[in-house]
């Protein structure tokens, strides 16, 4: 069970939806995928425009609980003015605050994230901010009183998959609150890996859009997701140094 703030979950793979080319495509993966959390930028909504058809329509919103993004905001201000209007507008109170701090890496500003995080708190948001794997900024936003932290893989869309796994397990182990490790995700076993390390869940978007068949690969990420939450709680082996034999030695027969 993923609990974030007062929202459960039982699926541990949030799904992005800003890359799909073909609407029914997206409602496919979306169902392969089991999520339970779409993520979406509400500069994409046209939200003054309500009859005009948008890439939300295909999907049973009943089902889904949505987490609108503040992508495209490059201040704390620009971020709060979206997630109010995403309030205002009628959607879910969780908003993903994503800042970024330059135009080609598409790193997050870790200043600016950690003020509107602030300023949203204090707006009674349930605030979940994508930031870099830092693990001090994440224990600071942690001690603000954010309900999730999104530590990214490395670069959205980059597929480059876990660049620092030091930082994600050190976020990881001080965390009080989930770690959803957000973007920069290729393939089913960096979702696994993530999972294994004890990431409470993983967010990705363009591993599933941008793959040559995004609804055998949105199953195969929840399959990822699955196995690597279960490997964790099962608790994996620790590396040793030299061998151990797998077969006992006792009862052998010597000859
Ligand atoms: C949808 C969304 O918020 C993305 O910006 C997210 O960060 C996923 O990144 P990838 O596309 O690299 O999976």
């Amino acid at each position: 069970m993923l609990k974030i703030g007062e929202h459960v979950f039982q699926s541990r793979l949030l799904l992005g939806t800003g890359k799909f080319d073909d609407l029914e495509v997206q409602s496919q993966a979306i169902e392969a995928s089991g999520t339970e959390v779409l993520t979406f930028a509400v500069r994409r909504l046209n939200l003054e425009e309500r009859n005009k058809k948008h890439f939300l329509d295909m999907v049973d919103l009943d089902r889904y609980t949505l987490l609108p993004n503040t992508a495209g905001a490059s201040t704390a201000e620009e971020a709060v003015r979206i997630a109010e209007l995403a309030r205002a507008s009628g959607l879910c109170d969780m908003i993903k605050v994503e800042v970024i701090g330059d135009g080609i890496t598409l790193l997050p500003d870790p200043i600016e994230t950690y003020k509107a995080c602030e300023m949203l708190l204090h707006k009674g948001f349930t605030v979940l901010p994508y930031i870099s794997d830092d693990v001090i900024l994440a224990k600071r936003l942690q001690l603000l009183g954010v309900h999730a932290v999104m530590p990214g893989a490395s670069p959205i869309g980059s597929g480059k998959g876990i660049m620092n796994p030091y930082n994600l397990e050190v976020i990881i182990e001080q965390a009080v609150v989930p770690v959803i490790v957000d973007a920069g995700l290729r393939s089913p076993s960096d979702a696994a890996r993530a999972m294994e390390m004890g990431a409470d869940a993983v967010l990705l978007n363009t591993a599933v859009s941008g793959s040559g068949y995004p609804v055998d690969m949105a199953k195969a990420m929840r399959l990822g997701v699955e196995a690597g939450r279960l490997a964790y709680e099962a608790g994996m082996i620790p590396v040793k140094r030299y061998a151990a034999a797998s077969s006992p030695a006792e009862g052998m027969i010597h000859t």
